[in-house]
């Protein structure tokens, strides 16, 4: 595997202090990798890093080809038709695919004549990922580009990205609050909590390698086992455990899912899941 993305043992310093300590992470060529965290959790702060908007005080960022980025805010001139923001594009980017992004808008029936401010907000989002797409990177990093739309406009917005990069084989990094809207269309997940990768791999092989228990409060975690997230109501035990082998027949046992996973890790800062660096090959 190849890894598009390799960051190596980051840290970024805000005016109040640290917004990322020693992040290492990889996100292995052609693939979507979702970037989950709660609010100040250093998303923002990571992406920017990536992108070059920010300079680390310590630590490596490694991408393989060029990064586009599609800020949270969609940074749209408000005034500018559609056909001015395609030309503002073709101007900025020595790299850009002029026909595509004008083909892509009309299928979508969004007008070149039309000005930014009379679009939707799901119109909007759509033409920033246009712009971003046109300018044909290796790896695309979308910050949060779903806030703010409806889940109509949020399906569409991850359905275009996906044929996309089915088609191209792009490498997609894209932060969101909401990680039912990731299930879908993302296969790696890294997960950031107080400025720390917390979980970073590839979806199916964290969820197949994490286990949800249920059972009677006496039953003890099985042996080997990390115990992630233990809750109790009533008489009942309720595990979210790491590499376990579950012997006792007590225990009632189902695969987690990948909100209940985010959320356990979210929950319990201090567990962890990551790789060794080497097996995404950076
Ligand atoms: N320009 C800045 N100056 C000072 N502190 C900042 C700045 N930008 C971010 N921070 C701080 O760094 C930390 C990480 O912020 P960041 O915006 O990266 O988090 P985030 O995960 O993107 O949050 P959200 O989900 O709310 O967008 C927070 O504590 C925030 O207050």
């Amino acid at each position: 595997m190849t890894a598009a993305l390799t960051v190596t043992g980051l840290s970024v310093r805000h005016r109040r202090g640290w917004a990322l300590r020693d992040c290492s992470l990889s996100v292995p060529a052609g693939r979507v990798a979702a970037l989950v965290g709660p609010n100040g959790a250093g998303k923002t702060t990571l992406l920017h890093t990536v992108t070059g908007l920010l300079t680390p005080h310590g630590g490596t960022v490694t991408v393989a080809g060029d990064v586009a980025f599609m800020a949270q805010d969609k940074p749209l001139y408000d005034t500018f038709t559609i056909a001015e923001t395609l030309t503002f594009g073709r101007r900025l980017n020595p790299r850009w695919d002029g026909a595509y992004a004008a083909g892509r808008l009309a299928e979508l029936g969004i007008e070149p004549e039309r000005k930014i401010k009379e679009l939707s907000g799901g119109q909007q989002a759509q033409v920033a990922l246009t712009l971003a797409l046109a300018r044909r990177p290796g790896l695309l990093v979308l910050d949060e580009p779903l806030a703010n739309l409806d889940p109509l406009a949020r399906h569409d917005v991850m359905r275009a990205l996906m044929g996309e990069v089915a088609e191209r084989g792009t490498t997609v990094l894209i932060s969101s609050h909401v990680v039912a809207d990731l299930h879908d269309t993302c296969d790696w997940l890294v997960v950031l909590n107080g400025g720390r990768v917390q979980v970073s791999g590839d979806i199916d092989d964290l969820l197949a390698g994490h286990l949800m228990l249920s059972g009677p409060d006496e039953l003890r975690p099985p042996a080997g086992a990390q115990v992630i997230e233990e809750s109790r109501t009533g008489r009942q035990v309720r595990l979210l455990v790491r590499g376990a082998q579950v012997l006792d027949p007590r225990w009632n046992v189902r695969q987690a899912d990948l909100d209940e996973l985010v959320l356990a890790y979210l929950r319990s800062p201090e567990a962890s899941a990551l790789p060794r660096l080497s097996e995404v090959g950076a």
